[in-house]
């Protein structure tokens, strides 16, 4: 496993990275997908065993997790404060003592991600930090409103401030295998995202099988979209290995047919420290180390940091930790 310094963390503003374009609708390369599900099961089983890293390497791609990390609040009772609170705590996502002790006081988050209304009250929070808001979209997490308002909800959000807009696809067209009405319907929300850069959420829980979780990813990836995000942490079965590992291959074989790079978003139930080291190790297998950086690569997650900052502590301190010591706000 490759040890990772400090300075490979790739800051590049996603402005700088090209976007992917898209490309026509395939139809003959989406049927030609095969998916086997025993073989996919079975390697993501053996994922968990190469996350034995030495301490040092072991802190390190934590503190990476972190700095390719949206850190999330997508809850009914959201407040202002609430969202005030999560923004002090992305530009500073380590205790001040434990970031030095780890040579890490430059440290953030990649993102911030919220509903609408709560785009105002991170993008001033956020003012000068150069952290992103990201906001969910159409309809969020069903997807089931009036298209033309879904279409608005981004132009709203873009006009607002957000520059990276999490949109979640209608399940429907994939369980009906009407993949001309997905990519219309992708087409069009990138282009009402405008600059700001699209994440499509595919809710792979809902999705029936991977096969289906294979075509979707490329069919977003055609329609131009600059992440593909596994769930809104809505559904019952959200961010799975199996999942996960299927849609990195697609982004694999996307980028060998086109060039383009699309980037990945497991999100949902990660809030272990544990589990974001193995998620990491497998991006690391399936794509590289260009994916490993905050361009490409993003956990969405509301727990995840304060587990990461315990095992922080604890590996800095030699003892035990406890939640308080790491207050989210
Ligand atoms: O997009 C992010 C997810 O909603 C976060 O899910 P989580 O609360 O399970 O971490």
């Amino acid at each position: 496993m490759q040890s990772l310094g400090q300075d490979n963390v790739s800051h590049l503003p996603q402005a700088m990275m090209p976007r992917n374009d898209g490309i026509g609708l395939h139809l003959g390369w989406l049927k030609s997908l095969r998916v086997n599900p025993a073989a996919v099961h079975e390697r993501a089983n053996a994922l968990p065993g190469l996350r034995r890293l030495p301490a040092e390497d072991r802190a390190q791609w934590l503190c990476r997790a972190i700095a390719c990390m949206d850190l999330t609040t997508l809850s009914g009772d959201d407040t202002a404060n609430r969202v005030r609170r999560l923004c002090t705590k992305a530009r500073q996502p380590l205790r001040p003592d434990l970031a030095q002790a780890l040579g890490q006081e430059a440290l953030t988050v990649a993102a911030i991600c919220v509903y609408h209304e709560m785009i105002e009250p991170a993008r001033t929070a956020l003012e000068g930090s150069g952290i992103p808001v990201a906001a969910v979209s159409t309809g969020f997490p069903a997807g089931l409103s009036p298209f033309h308002l879904r279409v608005a909800e981004i132009e709203e959000s873009v006009s607002a401030g957000a520059q990276e807009i999490d949109i979640v696809i209608s399940r429907r067209h994939v369980l009906e295998g009407n993949w001309k009405a997905l990519y219309d319907e992708l087409r069009t929300f990138r282009d009402a995202c405008g600059p700001a850069h699209m994440k499509a959420i595919l809710a792979t829980g809902e999705l029936g099988d991977l096969r289906n979780v294979a075509r979707a990813s490329l069919v977003a990836m055609m329609a131009g979209t600059d992440f593909i995000k596994t769930s809104t942490g809505k559904e019952p079965v959200n961010a799975t290995l199996p999942v996960g590992l299927v849609m990195l291959r697609m982004i694999r074989a996307y980028h060998a047919r086109t060039g383009f790079q699309v980037g990945m978003k497991p999100a949902g139930g990660i809030s272990r420290a544990k589990d974001a080291l193995t998620w990491l190790i497998m991006v690391h297998e399936e794509l590289g180390m260009p994916w490993l950086s905050p361009a490409l690569f993003r956990f969405g997650a509301s727990s995840l940091l304060s587990d990461i900052e315990q095992e922080l502590d604890r590996m800095v301190s030699g003892h035990g930790s406890v939640g308080w010591r790491h207050a989210m706000g």
